[in-house]
C-alpha cells in the first residue's frame, strides 16, 4: 500500500491485456507526439495533416487539442501560469493513458513552460515523447493571426498573451523542429511528412 498525492492505502491493479496485446492487435507502438509552439504557428494543421495521413495508412491516432480541451476537460482552467501548467499535467496523463491504449495520441498546446513539457516526457519512458517544436518567427504567426487575438492582445484587450506579453520557453532537446526553409513556411503535408518519416524510421509504425 502507498500514498498517491493526496489518497491514501492505494494498490496499482494490473491486467493480463496489456500495452504490449495490444500493440500487436494494432500493428503500431502507442506513442505520444507532442506539438509545442506560439498561437498561429501551425500546430493544429500539422496535427490534423498527420493525423489523416497516419489513418489513411491504416493507423490508429487520436488528436488532444489545446483548444478543443478548453471546452471540456480543461474548462475550469485560465491562462495564468499555474492554470497553464494544471492543463499541461492533465493533457500529459491523457495522453499517457492514450499510449498505454496502442493510440498515436497527437497532443497540440502551446505548453509554453519547458518544465511542464519536461514533466510529460517523463511520464513516457522508452521514447514514446516525441517533441515536436513549431520554431517559427513570432512575425509570422502575428501575420496569421486567424482569430485576431494577437490583434487583440497588442491592444491591451487581451491580457498575458503567449509571444506578446506572456513568456514561451523554446524547447532546446526537441526529436523534431519545423521551421522555415529558404524563408517559407513549409506546406502542411510536408510538416507532416517531416513527422511521418521520423516515426516509420524509429519503428513506431510496427508493434
Ligand atoms: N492568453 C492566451 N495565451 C495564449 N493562447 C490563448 C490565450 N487566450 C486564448 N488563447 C487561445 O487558447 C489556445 C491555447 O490553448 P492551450 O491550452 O494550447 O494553451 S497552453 O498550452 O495552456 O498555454 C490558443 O490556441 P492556438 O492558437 O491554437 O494555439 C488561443 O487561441
Ligand atoms: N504550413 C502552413 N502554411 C501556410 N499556412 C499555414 C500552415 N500551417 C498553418 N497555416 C495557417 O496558419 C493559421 C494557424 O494555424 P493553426 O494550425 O491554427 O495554428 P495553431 O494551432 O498553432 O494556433 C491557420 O490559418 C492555418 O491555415
Amino acid at each position: 500500500m502507498s500514498n498517491i498525492g493526496k489518497s491514501t492505502n492505494i494498490l496499482w491493479h494490473d491486467c493480463p491485456i496489456g500495452q504490449t496485446e495490444r500493440q500487436k492487435l494494432l500493428g503500431q507502438k502507442g506513442c505520444v507526439i507532442w506539438i509545442t509552439g506560439l498561437s498561429g504557428s501551425g500546430k493544429s494543421t500539422v496535427a490534423c495533416a498527420l493525423s489523416r495521413e497516419l489513418h489513411y495508412r491504416g493507423h490508429h491516432t487520436y488528436v488532444l487539442d489545446g483548444d478543443n480541451l478548453r471546452h471540456g476537460l480543461n474548462r475550469d482552467l485560465s491562462f495564468k501560469a499555474e492554470d497553464r501548467t494544471e492543463n499541461i499535467r492533465r493533457v500529459g496523463e491523457v495522453a499517457k493513458l492514450f499510449a498505454d491504449a496502442g493510440t498515436i495520441c497527437i497532443a497540440s498546446l502551446i505548453s509554453p513552460y519547458r518544465r511542464d513539457r519536461d514533466a510529460c516526457r517523463a511520464l513516457l519512458p522508452d521514447s514514446r515523447f516525441i517533441e515536436v517544436f513549431m520554431d517559427l518567427p513570432l512575425e509570422l504567426c502575428e501575420a496569421r493571426d486567424p482569430k485576431g487575438l494577437y490583434k487583440l492582445a497588442r491592444t491591451g484587450k487581451i491580457k498575458g498573451f503567449t509571444g506578446v506579453d506572456d513568456p514561451y520557453e523554446s524547447p532546446v532537446n526537441s526529436e523534431i523542429v519545423i521551421k522555415m526553409e529558404g524563408g517559407e513556411c513549409p506546406s502542411p503535408k510536408a510538416m507532416a511528412q517531416q513527422v511521418l518519416s521520423y516515426l516509420e524510421k524509429n519503428g513506431y509504425l510496427q508493434a
